[in-house]
C-alpha cells in the first residue's frame, strides 16, 4: 500500500505515508477548526441521477431500507463467503446513541426509483487520546450498492459527513476498516473461537484440522454447561454506576479509549436482547462488583450454502477483570455464548485480549482491522494492546 496512490486520501487531514516516522510533527489536530461561518453550508454535489436523504432511524420503514442495503451490499470476508448482517435493532442501537444527530445518518437515493443506494453514518463520541478527551465523530456503515462501485461516490459521502460533522463544531473522527488507507494508528488481528465446529466446517468457515476427526474436533471445543465463577450474573440497570467506575478505571490505562459516562454505559453496555449481552461478577462476600464482560451480536449471511443461511457470531466488546482471572472470566463468556446458540465467538487482539486467545482455543482470522483517526496525529507507535476502543 506504500506505493499505492490515494487521490482522495492524499487531500485529507490524516497521517500521510510520507509523514510516517517523522517525530518532529506534534501530536494532536492536524488542521485547526474552521470558523462555522466558513463551513460549506450546502451539501456536496452528487451525480445528477442521485440525491441526498437524511435517514430517520426511528422510522421502521427507513430502518428497513438501511438494513436491506447493508444486508445485500456491506462488508464481506476476503473469500466472499460471508457478509455482515447487522440486525435492524442493532442498527438502531448503534446509531441512536445519547446526543446523536439525525443529520449524520446520511443516505443517497436514486432520484427516479427513490431506492436507497448508499449510506454513511456518524455518531458523537468522547474519545480520550493519551490525556486529551476529544469530541469526535465515529464513522461507520459506509456502504455503496454493488452496482455503483468504483464511481468515486465514497469520497463524496465522506466529504458530506465531514461537512455535517463540522457544522456541529466537531473536527476529529475515529473509524476502522479492513482496508489499508493513509494511515492506520494501529492494526489489529481478529481471532475466532469455534462454538459449533460442525456447522463452521459445513459452511467452510473452518477446516477440519490435519489428523483430526469431526468427533475429536467437537470434543476439542466442548464447553461446560454452566459458568464457573461465583457471583457471575447478568448486568442490570442498578449496576450502571459501579460498572461505569470499573470500566473508566480500566480504560484509563490505554492510549486511545472512549470516555464513557453513566449515560454511555447505560446505552452501550446494559443488556439489549439480540444486540448486546453483558455480565459482571458480584463478590458473594461483600457484594462488590469486581469484573465485567460483554459481547455484541452480529450475524453474517452465509453466501451460497445449501444447509445454512446465517452464521450466528458474537463479538467481544468491553471486558474488565480486577479479581477473576481474565481467562476464567472469558471462558464463562464463551459458556454463555454457547448456551445462547452462537456458532462462533470473535475477538480482536486489543486491550488484554491477547492473554486469553490461545489458552481459550481461539484461532487466528484471515484478515486485519485497521484503526484510524481523522485530523488527529498521535506520535507514539500504538500497539493493539494499547487500544481500548471497540467500534461496531
Ligand atoms: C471531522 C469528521 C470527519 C468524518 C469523516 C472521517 C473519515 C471517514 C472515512 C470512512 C470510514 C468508513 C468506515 C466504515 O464504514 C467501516 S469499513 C466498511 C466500509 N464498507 C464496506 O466495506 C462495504 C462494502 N464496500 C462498499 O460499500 C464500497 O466498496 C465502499 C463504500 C467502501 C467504497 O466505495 P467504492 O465504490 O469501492 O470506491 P469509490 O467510491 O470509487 O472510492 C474510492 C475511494 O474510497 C476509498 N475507500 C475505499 N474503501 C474505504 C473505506 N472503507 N473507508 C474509507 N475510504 C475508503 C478508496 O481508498 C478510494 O480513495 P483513494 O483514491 O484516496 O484511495
Ligand atoms: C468493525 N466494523 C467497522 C465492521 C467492519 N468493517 N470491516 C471489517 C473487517 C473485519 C471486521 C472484523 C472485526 C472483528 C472480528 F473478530 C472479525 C472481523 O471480520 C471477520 C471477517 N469478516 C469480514 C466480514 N465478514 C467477516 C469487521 C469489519
Amino acid at each position: 500500500s506504500l506505493g499505492k496512490r490515494h487521490k482522495f486520501w492524499e487531500t485529507q487531514p490524516v497521517g500521510q505515508y510520507k509523514d510516517v516516522g517523522d517525530s518532529s510533527l506534534p501530536e494532536g489536530p492536524i488542521e485547526p477548526p474552521t470558523p462555522l461561518s466558513e463551513v460549506k453550508q450546502e451539501p456536496y454535489n452528487l451525480p445528477s441521477a442521485y440525491e441526498w436523504t437524511t435517514c430517520d432511524m426511528d422510522s421502521e420503514e427507513i430502518c428497513d431500507e438501511v438494513y436491506a442495503l447493508l444486508k445485500n451490499n456491506y462488508v464481506e470476508d476476503d473469500e466472499n463467503m460471508f457478509r455482515f448482517n447487522y440486525s435492524k435493532e442493532f442498527l438502531s442501537w448503534a446509531l441512536r446513541v445519547p446526543g446523536y444527530y439525525q443529520s449524520w445518518h446520511i443516505g443517497v437515493r436514486a432520484k427516479t426509483s427513490k431506492k436507497l443506494v448508499a449510506f454513511i453514518s456518524g455518531i458523537p463520541a468522547r474519545i480520550r487520546v493519551n490525556e486529551e478527551v476529544v469530541k469526535m465523530a465515529e464513522i461507520n456503515f459506509l456502504c455503496v450498492h454493488k452496482k455503483l462501485r468504483s464511481k468515486r461516490l465514497a469520497p463524496v459521502m465522506i466529504k458530506e459527513v465531514t461537512r455535517r460533522v463540522h457544522l456541529e463544531n466537531i473536527w476529529q473522527a475515529a473509524y476502522t476498516a479492513g482496508v489499508v488507507l493513509p494511515t492506520p494508528i494501529t492494526t489489529c488481528q481478529y481471532w475466532h473461537r469455534s462454538l459449533n465446529p460442525k456447522k463452521l466446517i459445513d459452511v467452510g468457515f473452518s477446516r477440519l484440522g490435519a489428523r483430526m476427526t469431526m468427533s475429536r474436533t467437537i470434543k476439542l471445543y466442548k464447553l461446560p454447561d454452566s459458568t464457573v465463577t461465583p457471583g457471575f450474573r447478568k448486568m442490570e440497570l442498578r449496576d450502571v454506576p459501579a460498572v461505569t467506575r470499573l470500566l473508566r478505571n480500566y480504560l484509563s490505562q490505554f492510549v486511545v479509549a472512549p470516555d464513557f459516562d453513566e449515560n454511555d454505559v447505560e446505552h452501550w453496555l446494559l443488556p439489549n436482547e439480540n444486540v448486546v449481552d453483558s455480565f459482571l461478577v458480584e463478590s458473594p462476600e461483600n457484594h462488590e462488583i469486581t469484573d465485567f464482560c460483554s459481547f455484541y451480536t452480529l450475524p453474517s449471511s452465509i453466501l451460497g450454502n445449501q444447509n445454512y443461511s446465517i452464521l450466528k457470531a458474537a463479538y467481544s466488546y468491553y471486558n474488565v477483570s480486577t479479581k477473576t482471572p481474565l481467562t476464567q472470566l472469558m471462558n464463562d463468556v464463551l459458556i454463555v455464548a454457547k448456551q445462547k446458540d452462537f456458532d462462533v465467538f470473535n475477538a480482536l487482539d486489543v486491550m488484554h485480549n491477547e492473554s486469553f486467545l490461545k489458552e481459550l482455543k481461539f484461532g487466528p482470522g484471515d484478515g486485519q482491522l485497521h484503526y484510524y483517526l481523522y485530523n488527529y496525529r498521535i506520535r507514539s507507535a500504538l500497539k493493539p494492546s494499547g487500544l481500548g476502543l471497540v467500534l461496531l
